[in-house]
Protein backbone atom coordinates (compact mmCIF):
# COMPACT_ATOMS: atom_id res chain seq x y z
CA UNK A 1 0.00 0.00 0.00
CA UNK A 2 0.88 3.43 -0.49
CA UNK A 3 1.89 6.42 1.43
CA UNK A 4 1.09 9.53 0.19
CA UNK A 5 2.20 13.36 1.19
CA UNK A 6 -0.29 15.59 2.18
CA UNK A 7 -0.35 17.61 -1.09
CA UNK A 8 -1.22 14.01 -2.74
CA UNK A 9 -4.09 13.04 -0.16
CA UNK A 10 -5.46 16.69 -0.89
CA UNK A 11 -5.37 15.98 -4.49
CA UNK A 12 -7.02 12.51 -3.95
CA UNK A 13 -9.80 13.73 -2.28
CA UNK A 14 -10.29 16.58 -5.43
CA UNK A 15 -10.10 14.29 -7.62
CA UNK A 16 -12.69 11.92 -6.03
CA UNK A 17 -14.77 14.49 -5.38
CA UNK A 18 -14.81 15.23 -9.43
CA UNK A 19 -14.13 12.21 -11.30
CA UNK A 20 -16.54 9.73 -9.06
CA UNK A 21 -18.11 12.56 -9.18
CA UNK A 22 -19.36 12.80 -5.43
CA UNK A 23 -19.97 16.42 -3.55
CA UNK A 24 -17.13 17.03 -1.10
CA UNK A 25 -19.59 17.20 1.57
CA UNK A 26 -20.80 13.83 0.57
CA UNK A 27 -17.10 12.69 1.23
CA UNK A 28 -17.39 14.36 4.22
CA UNK A 29 -20.09 12.11 5.42
CA UNK A 30 -18.63 9.08 4.30
CA UNK A 31 -15.02 9.68 6.33
CA UNK A 32 -17.72 10.26 9.45
CA UNK A 33 -19.33 7.40 8.79
CA UNK A 34 -16.37 5.22 8.68
CA UNK A 35 -15.24 6.68 11.85
CA UNK A 36 -18.60 6.16 13.74
CA UNK A 37 -18.60 2.59 12.20
CA UNK A 38 -14.77 1.95 14.26
CA UNK A 39 -15.89 3.80 17.07
CA UNK A 40 -19.06 2.31 17.77
CA UNK A 41 -17.68 -1.49 17.48
CA UNK A 42 -15.77 -0.11 20.51
CA UNK A 43 -17.31 2.15 22.93
CA UNK A 44 -21.02 1.71 23.99
CA UNK A 45 -23.22 4.68 24.54
CA UNK A 46 -22.73 4.92 28.48
CA UNK A 47 -21.07 8.12 29.21
CA UNK A 48 -20.22 11.19 27.40
CA UNK A 49 -18.62 11.57 23.61
CA UNK A 50 -17.01 15.29 24.22
CA UNK A 51 -15.95 16.11 20.71
CA UNK A 52 -13.17 19.16 19.95
CA UNK A 53 -13.52 20.50 16.52
CA UNK A 54 -11.84 23.07 14.25
CA UNK A 55 -12.71 25.28 11.96
CA UNK A 56 -11.51 23.23 8.70
CA UNK A 57 -12.56 20.33 7.28
CA UNK A 58 -11.36 18.04 10.23
CA UNK A 59 -13.72 20.00 12.10
CA UNK A 60 -16.89 19.34 9.43
CA UNK A 61 -15.56 15.76 10.03
CA UNK A 62 -16.32 16.16 13.84
CA UNK A 63 -19.22 18.16 13.67
CA UNK A 64 -20.95 14.90 11.28
CA UNK A 65 -20.00 12.49 14.00
CA UNK A 66 -21.51 14.35 16.57
CA UNK A 67 -24.43 14.09 14.62
CA UNK A 68 -23.94 10.73 13.86
CA UNK A 69 -23.53 9.85 16.95
CA UNK A 70 -26.25 11.74 18.47
CA UNK A 71 -28.56 9.82 16.19
CA UNK A 72 -27.41 6.62 17.25
CA UNK A 73 -28.20 7.59 21.08
CA UNK A 74 -24.75 8.74 22.30
CA UNK A 75 -24.77 11.48 24.92
CA UNK A 76 -22.75 14.05 22.93
CA UNK A 77 -21.35 17.33 23.21
CA UNK A 78 -19.44 19.59 20.71
CA UNK A 79 -16.87 22.66 21.60
CA UNK A 80 -15.47 24.52 18.69
CA UNK A 81 -12.28 25.56 18.85
CA UNK A 82 -12.93 29.32 17.88
CA UNK A 83 -9.70 30.29 16.59
CA UNK A 84 -10.12 31.75 13.49
CA UNK A 85 -12.92 34.10 11.55
CA UNK A 86 -12.38 31.45 8.70
CA UNK A 87 -14.05 28.45 8.26
CA UNK A 88 -14.24 25.65 5.41
CA UNK A 89 -17.56 25.28 3.49
CA UNK A 90 -18.02 21.89 4.56
CA UNK A 91 -17.68 22.82 7.95
CA UNK A 92 -20.18 25.44 7.56
CA UNK A 93 -22.57 22.96 6.00
CA UNK A 94 -22.27 20.37 8.90
CA UNK A 95 -22.45 23.25 11.69
CA UNK A 96 -25.85 23.42 9.92
CA UNK A 97 -26.91 20.60 9.99
CA UNK A 98 -25.82 19.80 13.36
CA UNK A 99 -27.35 23.19 15.22
CA UNK A 100 -30.82 21.94 13.93
CA UNK A 101 -30.70 18.98 17.16
CA UNK A 102 -27.68 20.14 19.12
CA UNK A 103 -26.66 23.14 21.17
CA UNK A 104 -22.73 23.58 20.41
CA UNK A 105 -20.36 25.33 22.77
CA UNK A 106 -17.24 27.88 21.71
CA UNK A 107 -13.97 28.29 22.85
CA UNK A 108 -12.75 31.17 22.83
CA UNK A 109 -10.90 31.46 26.71
CA UNK A 110 -9.27 29.22 29.21
CA UNK A 111 -12.84 29.40 31.29
CA UNK A 112 -14.42 27.94 28.38
CA UNK A 113 -12.21 24.68 27.86
CA UNK A 114 -12.40 24.23 31.43
CA UNK A 115 -15.72 24.23 30.98
CA UNK A 116 -15.74 21.86 28.37
CA UNK A 117 -13.71 19.26 30.36
CA UNK A 118 -16.06 16.73 31.71
CA UNK A 119 -16.20 12.58 32.30
CA UNK A 120 -16.27 10.69 28.68
CA UNK A 121 -14.85 10.42 25.65
CA UNK A 122 -12.33 12.97 24.03
CA UNK A 123 -12.24 12.91 19.95
CA UNK A 124 -10.17 15.67 18.62
CA UNK A 125 -11.39 16.68 15.62
CA UNK A 126 -9.86 20.31 15.46
CA UNK A 127 -6.76 20.40 12.97
CA UNK A 128 -6.01 17.15 10.48
CA UNK A 129 -3.82 17.15 7.65
CA UNK A 130 -4.16 21.02 6.66
CA UNK A 131 -1.63 21.65 9.95
CA UNK A 132 1.09 23.86 8.64
CA UNK A 133 2.64 25.52 11.52
CA UNK A 134 2.70 25.09 15.18
CA UNK A 135 0.22 25.34 17.72
CA UNK A 136 -0.82 28.71 19.17
CA UNK A 137 -3.40 30.59 21.08
CA UNK A 138 -6.38 28.93 21.76
CA UNK A 139 -5.80 25.82 20.29
CA UNK A 140 -2.37 25.35 22.02
CA UNK A 141 -4.05 25.70 25.69
CA UNK A 142 -6.92 23.39 24.62
CA UNK A 143 -4.21 20.93 23.80
CA UNK A 144 -2.42 21.38 26.93
CA UNK A 145 -5.09 20.97 28.85
CA UNK A 146 -6.65 17.90 26.93
CA UNK A 147 -3.36 15.91 26.93
CA UNK A 148 -3.62 16.84 30.78
CA UNK A 149 -7.19 14.55 30.71
CA UNK A 150 -6.89 11.02 31.50
CA UNK A 151 -9.80 10.21 29.99
CA UNK A 152 -9.59 7.96 26.40
CA UNK A 153 -8.95 10.23 23.26
CA UNK A 154 -9.23 9.61 19.88
CA UNK A 155 -7.69 11.48 17.00
CA UNK A 156 -9.82 12.13 13.91
CA UNK A 157 -7.52 11.49 10.76
CA UNK A 158 -4.33 12.31 12.39
CA UNK A 159 -3.56 14.14 15.92
CA UNK A 160 -3.76 17.52 15.67
CA UNK A 161 -0.60 19.58 15.33
CA UNK A 162 1.55 16.51 13.86
CA UNK A 163 2.64 17.38 10.02
CA UNK A 164 1.99 14.69 8.07
CA UNK A 165 5.51 14.79 6.16
CA UNK A 166 8.09 16.68 7.95
CA UNK A 167 9.35 17.01 11.75
CA UNK A 168 7.49 18.69 14.36
CA UNK A 169 9.79 21.40 16.49
CA UNK A 170 11.37 19.69 19.52
CA UNK A 171 9.36 21.63 21.97
CA UNK A 172 5.75 21.72 19.70
CA UNK A 173 2.75 21.44 21.63
CA UNK A 174 0.77 18.16 19.75
CA UNK A 175 -2.49 15.95 21.21
CA UNK A 176 -1.32 12.72 22.83
CA UNK A 177 -4.48 10.27 21.32
CA UNK A 178 -4.86 7.04 22.69
CA UNK A 179 -6.07 6.19 19.46
CA UNK A 180 -6.25 7.13 15.67
CA UNK A 181 -8.78 6.49 12.93
CA UNK A 182 -6.59 7.76 9.47
CA UNK A 183 -9.10 7.90 6.58
CA UNK A 184 -8.30 5.61 3.17
CA UNK A 185 -4.28 5.56 3.83
CA UNK A 186 -1.34 5.25 6.41
CA UNK A 187 0.54 8.69 7.35
CA UNK A 188 4.23 8.50 6.90
CA UNK A 189 4.59 10.63 10.59
CA UNK A 190 2.10 8.02 12.38
CA UNK A 191 5.10 5.04 11.62
CA UNK A 192 8.01 6.32 12.60
CA UNK A 193 9.10 6.00 16.55
CA UNK A 194 9.38 9.49 17.46
CA UNK A 195 5.94 10.15 17.39
CA UNK A 196 4.76 7.33 19.27
CA UNK A 197 3.04 9.41 21.51
CA UNK A 198 1.40 11.54 19.30
CA UNK A 199 -0.90 8.57 17.53
CA UNK A 200 -1.35 5.70 20.59
CA UNK A 201 -2.75 2.98 18.53
CA UNK A 202 -3.82 3.70 14.77
CA UNK A 203 -6.53 1.68 12.56
CA UNK A 204 -7.46 2.69 8.91
CA UNK A 205 -10.95 3.45 7.48
CA UNK A 206 -12.19 3.19 3.87
CA UNK A 207 -13.72 5.76 2.67
CA UNK A 208 -13.57 4.95 -0.99
CA UNK A 209 -10.66 7.55 -2.71
CA UNK A 210 -9.99 7.63 -6.24
CA UNK A 211 -8.21 3.71 -6.30
CA UNK A 212 -6.75 4.29 -9.62
CA UNK A 213 -5.50 8.01 -8.70
CA UNK A 214 -3.72 6.72 -5.97
CA UNK A 215 -2.11 3.59 -8.20
CA UNK A 216 -0.72 6.79 -10.65
CA UNK A 217 0.85 8.56 -7.56
CA UNK A 218 4.59 8.49 -7.81
CA UNK A 219 5.92 7.72 -3.91
CA UNK A 220 8.85 6.06 -2.52
CA UNK A 221 6.95 5.13 0.73
CA UNK A 222 4.89 2.09 0.94
CA UNK A 223 3.14 0.07 3.90
CA UNK A 224 3.65 -3.68 3.70
CA UNK A 225 0.22 -4.89 5.04
CA UNK A 226 -0.31 -8.20 2.74
CA UNK A 227 2.39 -10.47 1.01
CA UNK A 228 1.79 -12.76 -1.70
CA UNK A 229 2.23 -16.30 -0.81
CA UNK A 230 3.96 -18.14 -2.46
CA UNK A 231 2.69 -21.80 -3.87
CA UNK A 232 4.99 -24.38 -4.23
CA UNK A 233 4.97 -27.41 -6.88
CA UNK A 234 4.17 -31.29 -5.89
CA UNK A 235 6.93 -32.15 -8.04
CA UNK A 236 9.58 -30.22 -5.76
CA UNK A 237 12.65 -32.13 -4.09
CA UNK A 238 15.18 -30.30 -1.11
CA UNK A 239 17.54 -29.32 -4.01
CA UNK A 240 14.38 -27.19 -5.45
CA UNK A 241 15.01 -24.90 -2.33
CA UNK A 242 18.31 -24.13 -1.99
CA UNK A 243 21.19 -24.49 0.09
CA UNK A 244 21.54 -21.67 2.48
CA UNK A 245 25.23 -21.28 4.66
CA UNK A 246 24.86 -19.44 8.07
CA UNK A 247 27.95 -18.24 9.86
CA UNK A 248 27.22 -17.50 13.48
CA UNK A 249 28.13 -18.16 17.02
CA UNK A 250 31.36 -17.37 19.00
CA UNK A 251 32.04 -18.83 22.32
CA UNK A 252 29.14 -17.85 24.82
CA UNK A 253 26.82 -17.12 21.42
CA UNK A 254 25.95 -20.23 20.17
CA UNK A 255 22.57 -19.61 20.90
CA UNK A 256 22.80 -17.07 17.97
CA UNK A 257 23.24 -19.50 15.53
CA UNK A 258 20.82 -22.39 16.87
CA UNK A 259 18.16 -19.64 16.54
CA UNK A 260 18.76 -18.49 13.15
CA UNK A 261 18.98 -22.22 12.10
CA UNK A 262 15.76 -23.03 13.64
CA UNK A 263 14.38 -19.94 11.63
CA UNK A 264 16.10 -20.97 8.32
CA UNK A 265 14.61 -24.26 8.24
CA UNK A 266 11.39 -23.19 9.03
CA UNK A 267 11.20 -20.59 6.20
CA UNK A 268 11.44 -23.26 3.71
CA UNK A 269 15.08 -23.64 2.38
CA UNK A 270 16.05 -26.95 1.07
CA UNK A 271 19.12 -27.67 2.98
CA UNK A 272 21.05 -25.84 5.82
CA UNK A 273 25.05 -25.33 6.87
CA UNK A 274 25.54 -23.86 9.96
CA UNK A 275 29.22 -22.92 10.45
CA UNK A 276 30.39 -22.13 13.74
CA UNK A 277 32.98 -22.26 16.23
CA UNK A 278 34.68 -25.69 17.26
CA UNK A 279 33.71 -24.87 20.72
CA UNK A 280 29.88 -24.93 18.89
CA UNK A 281 29.97 -28.47 17.15
CA UNK A 282 28.17 -30.28 19.66
CA UNK A 283 25.29 -27.90 20.64
CA UNK A 284 24.36 -27.40 17.47
CA UNK A 285 24.21 -30.95 16.06
CA UNK A 286 21.80 -31.49 19.17
CA UNK A 287 19.20 -28.81 19.09
CA UNK A 288 19.45 -28.63 15.64
CA UNK A 289 19.51 -32.34 13.82
CA UNK A 290 18.36 -30.88 10.40
CA UNK A 291 21.19 -28.93 9.92
CA UNK A 292 24.25 -29.87 8.71
CA UNK A 293 27.04 -28.08 10.63
CA UNK A 294 30.64 -27.23 9.96
CA UNK A 295 33.08 -25.77 11.86
CA UNK A 296 35.99 -23.02 12.01
CA UNK A 297 39.63 -24.00 12.64
CA UNK A 298 39.04 -21.87 15.49
CA UNK A 299 38.30 -23.30 19.06
CA UNK A 300 36.14 -19.79 19.94
CA UNK A 301 34.97 -18.14 16.51
CA UNK A 302 34.73 -17.89 13.18
CA UNK A 303 38.71 -16.98 11.71
CA UNK A 304 38.86 -18.90 7.65
CA UNK A 305 36.79 -18.60 4.85
CA UNK A 306 34.73 -22.05 3.96
CA UNK A 307 36.54 -23.55 0.50
CA UNK A 308 33.50 -24.57 -1.16
CA UNK A 309 31.45 -21.15 -0.96
CA UNK A 310 29.68 -21.75 -4.45
CA UNK A 311 27.46 -24.68 -3.23
CA UNK A 312 25.36 -22.36 -1.51
CA UNK A 313 22.66 -20.11 -2.71
CA UNK A 314 22.46 -17.64 0.00
CA UNK A 315 24.86 -17.03 2.96
CA UNK A 316 23.79 -15.28 6.47
CA UNK A 317 26.99 -13.92 8.78
CA UNK A 318 26.61 -12.27 12.05
CA UNK A 319 24.40 -13.50 14.39
CA UNK A 320 26.61 -14.12 17.54
CA UNK A 321 29.53 -13.46 15.62
CA UNK A 322 31.73 -10.79 17.75
CA UNK A 323 34.56 -8.88 16.87
CA UNK A 324 37.86 -10.90 17.10
CA UNK A 325 40.44 -9.71 15.15
CA UNK A 326 40.49 -13.08 12.66
CA UNK A 327 36.56 -12.52 12.11
CA UNK A 328 37.44 -9.16 11.21
CA UNK A 329 39.68 -10.49 8.46
CA UNK A 330 37.53 -13.36 8.47
CA UNK A 331 34.59 -10.43 7.00
CA UNK A 332 37.10 -8.89 4.36
CA UNK A 333 38.10 -12.11 2.92
CA UNK A 334 34.55 -13.14 3.08
CA UNK A 335 33.22 -10.03 1.25
CA UNK A 336 35.96 -9.80 -1.56
CA UNK A 337 35.17 -13.22 -2.44
CA UNK A 338 31.87 -12.89 -2.66
CA UNK A 339 32.21 -10.62 -5.92
CA UNK A 340 34.27 -13.29 -7.31
CA UNK A 341 32.00 -16.54 -6.95
CA UNK A 342 28.88 -15.75 -7.61
CA UNK A 343 27.18 -12.10 -7.56
CA UNK A 344 23.49 -12.94 -7.95
CA UNK A 345 24.47 -15.37 -4.40
CA UNK A 346 22.37 -13.63 -1.35
CA UNK A 347 24.03 -12.02 1.42
CA UNK A 348 22.47 -11.07 4.60
CA UNK A 349 24.57 -9.71 7.26
CA UNK A 350 23.81 -8.86 11.17
CA UNK A 351 24.66 -7.69 14.37
CA UNK A 352 28.43 -8.11 14.77
CA UNK A 353 28.75 -8.27 11.31
CA UNK A 354 27.59 -4.40 11.08
CA UNK A 355 28.92 -3.99 13.94
CA UNK A 356 32.56 -5.14 12.28
CA UNK A 357 31.61 -3.34 9.23
CA UNK A 358 30.81 0.24 10.91
CA UNK A 359 34.08 0.25 12.71
CA UNK A 360 36.07 -1.07 9.28
CA UNK A 361 33.98 2.07 7.12
CA UNK A 362 36.29 0.73 3.99
CA UNK A 363 34.52 -2.67 4.13
CA UNK A 364 31.34 -1.30 3.36
CA UNK A 365 32.90 -0.41 -0.37
CA UNK A 366 33.12 -4.39 -0.56
CA UNK A 367 29.59 -4.73 0.02
CA UNK A 368 28.12 -7.31 -3.13
CA UNK A 369 25.34 -4.88 -4.38
CA UNK A 370 21.73 -6.63 -3.42
CA UNK A 371 23.01 -7.70 0.03
CA UNK A 372 20.67 -7.63 2.80
CA UNK A 373 21.84 -5.53 6.43
CA UNK A 374 19.44 -5.75 9.14
CA UNK A 375 20.21 -3.09 11.97
CA UNK A 376 17.95 -2.26 15.11
CA UNK A 377 18.56 1.93 15.04
CA UNK A 378 22.12 1.90 17.04
CA UNK A 379 23.94 -0.56 14.37
CA UNK A 380 22.40 1.51 11.60
CA UNK A 381 23.80 4.81 13.99
CA UNK A 382 26.88 3.60 14.22
CA UNK A 383 27.35 2.69 10.34
CA UNK A 384 25.55 5.65 8.66
CA UNK A 385 26.34 8.65 11.46
CA UNK A 386 23.19 10.47 13.61
CA UNK A 387 21.14 12.39 12.99
CA UNK A 388 18.52 14.81 14.89
CA UNK A 389 14.87 13.57 14.26
CA UNK A 390 13.45 10.41 12.43
CA UNK A 391 12.85 11.87 9.03
CA UNK A 392 16.64 12.99 8.90
CA UNK A 393 16.92 8.96 9.84
CA UNK A 394 14.68 8.01 6.94
CA UNK A 395 16.46 10.55 4.65
CA UNK A 396 19.93 8.52 5.78
CA UNK A 397 18.37 5.48 5.27
CA UNK A 398 17.66 5.72 1.72
CA UNK A 399 21.06 7.57 1.32
CA UNK A 400 22.63 4.40 2.86
CA UNK A 401 20.52 1.71 0.79
CA UNK A 402 21.21 3.79 -2.60
CA UNK A 403 24.71 4.33 -2.21
CA UNK A 404 25.87 1.02 -1.69
CA UNK A 405 23.28 -0.88 -3.78
CA UNK A 406 21.95 -2.80 -0.92
CA UNK A 407 18.91 -3.46 0.93
CA UNK A 408 18.64 -2.16 4.34
CA UNK A 409 15.89 -3.39 7.19
CA UNK A 410 15.86 -0.64 10.24
CA UNK A 411 14.55 -2.70 13.07
CA UNK A 412 11.79 -1.12 14.72
CA UNK A 413 8.15 -0.57 15.48
CA UNK A 414 7.15 -0.31 12.25
CA UNK A 415 10.48 -1.70 10.49
CA UNK A 416 11.79 0.29 7.11
CA UNK A 417 13.13 -2.08 4.75
CA UNK A 418 15.64 0.94 2.55
CA UNK A 419 15.72 -0.31 -1.24
CA UNK A 420 18.27 0.52 -3.92
CA UNK A 421 15.93 2.33 -5.82
CA UNK A 422 15.55 4.80 -2.66
CA UNK A 423 12.28 3.22 -1.79
CA UNK A 424 11.25 2.63 1.90
CA UNK A 425 9.00 -0.27 2.67
CA UNK A 426 7.25 0.12 6.67
CA UNK A 427 6.00 -3.40 8.24
CA UNK A 428 3.06 -3.52 9.47
CA UNK A 429 3.14 -7.08 11.52
CA UNK A 430 5.00 -7.52 14.65
CA UNK A 431 5.10 -6.11 18.54
CA UNK A 432 6.54 -5.10 21.48
CA UNK A 433 7.39 -8.81 23.05
CA UNK A 434 9.51 -8.84 20.26
CA UNK A 435 12.65 -6.85 21.55
CA UNK A 436 13.95 -9.80 23.32
CA UNK A 437 16.94 -11.54 22.71
CA UNK A 438 17.46 -13.31 19.46
CA UNK A 439 14.53 -11.86 17.86
CA UNK A 440 16.87 -10.29 15.34
CA UNK A 441 18.61 -13.30 14.65
CA UNK A 442 15.78 -15.43 14.36
CA UNK A 443 14.90 -12.55 11.78
CA UNK A 444 18.60 -12.90 9.89
CA UNK A 445 17.64 -17.07 9.60
CA UNK A 446 13.98 -16.40 7.77
CA UNK A 447 15.85 -13.70 5.36
CA UNK A 448 18.97 -16.22 4.39
CA UNK A 449 16.43 -19.02 4.06
CA UNK A 450 13.95 -16.82 1.39
CA UNK A 451 17.10 -15.79 -0.71
CA UNK A 452 18.31 -19.27 -0.83
CA UNK A 453 15.00 -20.55 -2.15
CA UNK A 454 15.65 -17.67 -5.04
CA UNK A 455 13.70 -14.81 -3.64
CA UNK A 456 14.92 -11.78 -5.04
CA UNK A 457 16.64 -9.71 -2.16
CA UNK A 458 14.29 -6.95 -1.49
CA UNK A 459 11.05 -9.50 -1.94
CA UNK A 460 13.03 -11.55 0.61
CA UNK A 461 13.61 -8.73 2.85
CA UNK A 462 9.82 -7.75 2.68
CA UNK A 463 8.06 -10.88 3.14
CA UNK A 464 11.05 -11.49 6.01
CA UNK A 465 10.37 -8.74 8.40
CA UNK A 466 6.24 -9.15 7.75
CA UNK A 467 6.61 -13.05 8.32
CA UNK A 468 8.52 -12.25 11.06
CA UNK A 469 5.87 -9.95 12.33
CA UNK A 470 3.66 -11.72 11.85
CA UNK A 471 4.66 -15.10 13.97
CA UNK A 472 5.64 -12.70 16.77
CA UNK A 473 1.45 -11.54 16.64
CA UNK A 474 1.19 -15.31 16.62
CA UNK A 475 3.50 -16.29 19.72
CA UNK A 476 2.23 -12.88 21.63
CA UNK A 477 -1.95 -14.23 21.29
CA UNK A 478 -0.56 -17.17 22.67
CA UNK A 479 1.49 -16.32 25.47
CA UNK A 480 1.44 -12.36 26.08
CA UNK A 481 3.88 -10.10 25.07
CA UNK A 482 5.86 -10.13 28.22
CA UNK A 483 6.34 -14.16 28.01
CA UNK A 484 7.51 -14.16 25.02
CA UNK A 485 11.12 -15.08 23.75
CA UNK A 486 12.79 -15.33 20.38
CA UNK A 487 12.30 -19.20 20.14
CA UNK A 488 8.43 -18.63 20.00
CA UNK A 489 8.94 -16.82 17.19
CA UNK A 490 10.32 -19.61 14.99
CA UNK A 491 7.54 -22.23 16.43
CA UNK A 492 4.62 -20.12 14.93
CA UNK A 493 6.12 -19.12 11.53
CA UNK A 494 3.21 -19.84 9.64
CA UNK A 495 3.87 -20.22 5.63
N1 LIG B 1 -10.86 17.21 1.50
C1 LIG B 1 -11.75 16.24 1.65
O1 LIG B 1 -12.53 16.00 0.81
C2 LIG B 1 -11.77 15.43 2.89
C3 LIG B 1 -11.11 15.87 4.01
N2 LIG B 1 -11.24 15.25 5.16
C4 LIG B 1 -10.75 15.86 6.40
O2 LIG B 1 -10.17 17.10 6.16
C5 LIG B 1 -8.95 17.22 6.84
C6 LIG B 1 -8.12 18.24 6.15
O3 LIG B 1 -8.88 19.41 6.17
P1 LIG B 1 -8.33 20.86 5.85
O4 LIG B 1 -7.49 20.80 4.66
O5 LIG B 1 -9.49 21.76 5.87
O6 LIG B 1 -7.36 21.16 7.05
P2 LIG B 1 -7.54 21.08 8.63
O7 LIG B 1 -8.93 20.89 9.03
O8 LIG B 1 -6.51 20.14 9.10
O9 LIG B 1 -7.07 22.55 9.05
C7 LIG B 1 -7.86 23.66 8.69
C8 LIG B 1 -7.05 24.86 8.36
O10 LIG B 1 -6.40 25.35 9.51
C9 LIG B 1 -5.31 26.17 9.13
N3 LIG B 1 -4.18 25.86 9.98
C10 LIG B 1 -3.10 25.10 9.71
N4 LIG B 1 -2.27 25.03 10.76
C11 LIG B 1 -2.84 25.77 11.74
C12 LIG B 1 -2.48 26.09 13.06
N5 LIG B 1 -1.36 25.61 13.61
N6 LIG B 1 -3.28 26.88 13.79
C13 LIG B 1 -4.42 27.34 13.24
N7 LIG B 1 -4.83 27.08 12.00
C14 LIG B 1 -4.06 26.30 11.25
C15 LIG B 1 -5.03 25.91 7.69
O11 LIG B 1 -5.43 27.01 6.94
C16 LIG B 1 -5.91 24.69 7.40
O12 LIG B 1 -6.36 24.62 6.11
C17 LIG B 1 -8.41 15.83 6.88
O13 LIG B 1 -7.48 15.63 7.92
C18 LIG B 1 -9.69 15.03 7.10
O14 LIG B 1 -9.99 14.98 8.46
C19 LIG B 1 -12.21 14.17 5.28
O15 LIG B 1 -13.43 14.78 5.53
C20 LIG B 1 -12.29 13.36 4.04
C21 LIG B 1 -12.56 14.19 2.87
K1 LIG C 1 -7.42 15.64 14.42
Amino acid sequence: MKILIADQIRALDNYTIEEEPVPSIDLMERASKAFVRWYTERFNQSGKVLIFAGLGNNGGDGLAIARLLDNLGYEVEVNIINYSDKRSEDFEENLHRLEKMLMVNWICDEEDIENALKNGIIIDAILGTGVNRPLNGIIKETILRLNRSNSTKISVDIATGLYTDSPVEPDAVIFKPDFTVTFQLPKLAMLLPENENFVGNWYKADIGLHVEFIENCATDYFYTDKIQPKIRSNFSHKGTFGHALLIAGSYGSIGAAILASKACLRSGVGLLTALVPECGYEIMQVSVPEAMCKTDVSKHTISTLPKDLTVYNAVGIGCGLGKALETVIFLENILKSFHEINPKKGLVLDADALNILSENKKLLDLLPPGSVLTPHPKEFQRLAGGWANDFERLKLLRQFAIKYKVIVVLKGRHSAVALPNGSVHFNSTGNAGMATGGSGDVLTGIITGLLAQGYPPEEAAISGVFKHGEAGDFAAQKSGQMAMIAGDIIENLRW
